[in-house]
């Protein structure tokens, strides 16, 4: 059994933090463990509430798992501080288990979820531990400084989280402004790249889907997948929570993490080298 780690933040609503992340894993087969960072008041229609944990005990649940668990592989989600933020990059530096930072900092309902004064810990302390970081559009900006217009724009940002360290840079298409398609760009250090391209879903049931696509590309390297398929599959496991949506709650419901295991075959997700 692939043991996985989410370190993120409980939401109450259950379609995106921990919830998501533990919901992700499970369809996927691997076993979920989790470091909780916040409490979230939450529901589809927004955070009503962010009670954040002692970086001290975030400290000493990591150190639960790690004394007792081998750990395939680890995610972050909402990290909120910059004391928690430093507390986990120190915690996880010398332990070798591949890393995705999924950079949440605001949720769909506008809400922020990371101070603003843990963006330079983000970047300094944790990020150049990242295999891999998955940020959307204005994620991507604030934490390197540059604006993205266009799919150059895409290329460059890349290269500045290449020089914080990180392998892999996955720039989420979500908030681009195409109607057609969800588009994402994949960027490795050693050069390769591709973009990956789905049929855009018009709903508003897209809560917690940086988090579950997050997740799933953890599952899915912590049951020993190469990068690029762990990603891909994660885009199909995305794609389809989106489209089979539950229409749960008021606001932006969640996605359905039960879609994938009943349709994975259905699935399409066109790739081309960029
Ligand atoms: N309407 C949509 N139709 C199809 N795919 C979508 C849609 N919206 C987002 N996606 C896909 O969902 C994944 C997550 O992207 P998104 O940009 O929504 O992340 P995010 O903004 O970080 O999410 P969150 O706000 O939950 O953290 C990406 O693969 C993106 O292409
Ligand atoms: C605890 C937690 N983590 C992450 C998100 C981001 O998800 P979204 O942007 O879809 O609201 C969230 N709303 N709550």
């Amino acid at each position: 059994m692939h043991i996985v780690t989410t370190i993120a933040g409980s939401d109450s609503g259950g379609g995106a933090g921990i919830q998501a992340d533990l919901k992700t894993f499970q369809e996927l087969g691997v076993f979920g463990t989790s470091v909780i960072t916040a409490l979230t008041a939450q529901n589809t229609m927004g955070v009503s509430g962010v009670f954040p944990i002692d970086h001290s005990f975030v400290e000493k649940q990591f150190q639960a798992l790690i004394e007792d668990f081998s750990i395939a592989a680890i995610k972050t989600g909402m990290l909120y501080s910059s004391d928690i933020i430093k507390a986990i990059a120190h915690m996880i530096h010398n332990q070798n288990i591949p890393l995705i930072v999924d950079p949440v900092m605001i949720a769909k309902g506008g809400e922020s979820l990371l101070l603003q004064e843990a963006i330079e810990a983000m970047r300094s302390s944790l990020l150049p531990l990242a295999t891999i970081v998955t940020p959307n559009i204005p994620e991507a900006e604030a934490l390197t400084g540059r604006k993205i217009h266009d799919v150059s724009d895409i290329r460059e940002v890349a290269q500045g989280f290449f020089q914080l360290g990180v392998h892999c840079v996955i720039l989420k298409g979500g908030h681009l402004a195409d109607p057609n398609f969800a588009i994402d760009y994949v960027f490795f250090q050693n050069g390769k790249s591709f973009s990956m391209q789905t049929p855009r879903i018009q709903t508003s049931n897209t809560h917690g889907t940086g988090c579950t696509f997050s997740a799933a590309i953890t599952a899915f390297l912590g049951q020993g997948f190469a990068m690029d398929k762990a990603i891909i599959e994660a885009k199909k496991f995305i794609q389809l929570a989106i489209l089979h949506d539950l229409s749960i709650g008021h606001g932006y419901g969640p996605t359905n993490h039960f879609a994938y295991q009943l349709h994975k075959d259905s699935c399409e997700v066109l790739i081309y080298e960029t």
